[in-house]
């Protein structure tokens, strides 16, 4: 089913970040993350480079945890047993989000000394 129309693949990825909405509570957590930034953002309205520097983070960590969704329900469906390779790649996966989540607290805690300092 490759090269479907733009509205039917726009509606697959909505249908993606809905399901990981329901399904995953640290998606939900980092969704109200993102939205806490965006309205200090309309508080502070800051130069164009700290809305460019902290949306991009958001978006970042947000990308990054539908990744992590997409290989854990994918491991879990091709391979339910437990094994040590699925492991280190769910744990790399969940590493991965916990990399770009420290720097989104680094670049606002920056933010936060840039404009309160
Ligand atoms: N099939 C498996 N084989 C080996 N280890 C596994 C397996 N499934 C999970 N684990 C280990 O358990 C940890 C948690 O896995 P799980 O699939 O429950 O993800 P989670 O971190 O709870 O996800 P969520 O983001 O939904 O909270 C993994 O990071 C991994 O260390």
């Amino acid at each position: 089913m490759k090269n479907q129309s733009f509205s039917k693949r726009l509606g697959f990825a909505m249908n993606g970040v809905a399901a990981a909405w329901r399904a995953e509570a640290s998606f939900r957590t980092q969704c109200a993350g993102a939205l806490a930034v965006v309205v200090v953002l309309l508080w502070r309205r800051p130069e164009p480079v700290w809305w460019a520097l902290l949306l991009l983070n958001c978006a970042l960590v947000l990308g990054a945890e539908l990744f992590n969704s997409a290989l854990e329900h994918a491991l879990d469906r091709v391979h339910p047993e437990h094994h040590p390779a699925i492991g280190i790649a769910k744990d790399c996966a969940a590493g991965a989000v916990l990399v770009l989540s420290l720097a989104a607290v680094c670049v606002f805690i920056a933010f936060v000394v840039a404009s309160f300092g």
